[in-house]
């Protein structure tokens, strides 16, 4: 397998789990089983499997899991867009003082010592990275850890976001999308904003339509593009990619949200994504410039150009786009949700988790896109 294959079926998240660099050469320690990376279908496409842990918590006192102030924790990393929409509901809800969480560490390490895994580990104190807690709540090093206490013949990936009840010790929920929904009705009664509705009976049929194609044309779309193994589903994820982000830039020049005038569920899955597009894109094009020093290791040149276009999502940048540069910096204004971007974690996790290809590790100024400064937004009525 030439690195250049390798590297195109690699995703970001993982790649420090495939590559060590041993002397001048580059060895490919291939070691995850469990991982996103595994995700391929026959023709070479991305395919994102379901999660496994699917219950309820309801504002039914008589559920198995009821709505209870400080029974429930939500486990993010800030560099996954997909725990951080779940934490945004979180903070735009009011649901601090309800529901504690806490974030693991930016760059995946070993999970285990008796095998190869990499995935999302607990810091050891409160101070060694900032931004990231111990796991004062099951001591457990590892997210791996709390899926097997939950539990102990589990064979699926170790995903965050984890919602995990304190109460029974275990994982109410791994799938970002129904954590949402619940943190969105099921306690406001406990909650400082309950009159928000992300999900409004009224909207809800163009909310989950819209969903759909911003889903699988940009949430999961620049997977897609990462992930393939093939050019064709590549083209396609592209394509579709663009397609989407067109279609959002014309629907943003009619009115405020994307669903309407009404902040919905959907403005907060689209702006995950967009807020770390341009990062992601602008890392890529710094690549051949930087890394002088690794175009000396055999075959690092090979990589380095695979790598510049590994999301192949850098066609144009979000903030090329008026109307959705503008939008991304209106919902990162809302009181909270500034407080879920730790562009310090998205950064470390991108720069910090690849050594064979940023050696020294060191994290680039730049783009700092300043997402506080004014937009035009209220161009639209309420
Ligand atoms: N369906 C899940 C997907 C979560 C997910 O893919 N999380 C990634 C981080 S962005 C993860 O934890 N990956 C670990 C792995 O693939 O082993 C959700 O939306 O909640």
């Amino acid at each position: 397998m030439s690195y250049s294959t390798i590297i195109s079926n690699t995703s970001f998240l993982s790649l420090a789990s495939k590559f060590t660099t041993r002397g001048s050469r580059l060895q490919c320690t291939v070691s995850m089983a469990r991982s996103a990376v595994d995700e391929t279908s026959d023709s070479g496409a991305f395919q994102r499997t379901a999660s496994t842990f699917r219950n309820f918590v309801s504002k039914d006192s008589n559920s198995q899991f009821p709505a209870e102030s400080g029974r429930y924790h939500l486990y993010i990393s800030y560099a996954c867009p997909w725990a951080s929409r779940c934490l945004s509901y979180l903070k735009i809800k009011g649901l601090d003082d309800a529901i504690s969480f806490s974030s693991v560490k930016p760059i995946w390490g070993r999970t285990k010592e008796t095998d190869e895994h990499m995935g999302w580990v607990f810091p050891g104190s409160d101070t060694e990275v900032p931004g990231a807690d111990p796991d004062h709540l099951n001591g457990a090093k590892s997210v791996r850890e709390l899926y097997e206490i939950a539990s102990p013949n589990y064979t699926g990936k170790y995903t965050v976001p984890v919602l995990w009840d304190k109460k029974l010790k275990t994982v109410v929920n791994n799938e970002s999308a129904e954590i949402i929904r619940m943190f969105n009705t099921e306690f406001n009664h406990i909650a400082g904003n309950p009159d928000l509705d992300l999900y409004p009976s009224h909207l809800q049929a163009k909310i989950d339509e819209t969903n759909e194609w911003i889903y699988n044309g940009i949430n999961n779309g620049v997977y897609r593009c990462g992930f393939a193994k093939k050019q064709g589903p590549y083209e396609e994820a592209v394509e579709q990619v663009y397609e989407a982000l067109d279609r959002c830039e014309e629907i943003l020049g009619k009115h405020r949200y994307i669903c309407g005038n009404t902040l919905t569920e959907t403005d907060i899955r689209l702006f995950v994504t967009l807020i770390r597009f341009d990062e992601v894109s602008s890392y890529f094009q710094s690549k051949k410039k930087k890394y002088t020093i690794c175009e000396r290791i055999s075959n690092v040149e090979t990589l380095i150009q695979v790598y510049a276009v590994h999301f192949k999502c850098n066609k144009k940048l979000i903030r090329e786009y008026p109307n959705l540069f503008n939008y991304t910096k209106d919902i990162f204004q809302i009181p909270g949700m500034s407080s879920t971007v730790n562009m310090n974690h998205i950064k470390q996790h991108y720069y910090g988790s690849h050594p064979s290809i940023n050696p020294f590790g060191i994290i680039p100024h730049g783009p700092n896109i300043d997402y506080t400064s004014p937009h035009d937004r209220h161009r639209f009525s309420k």
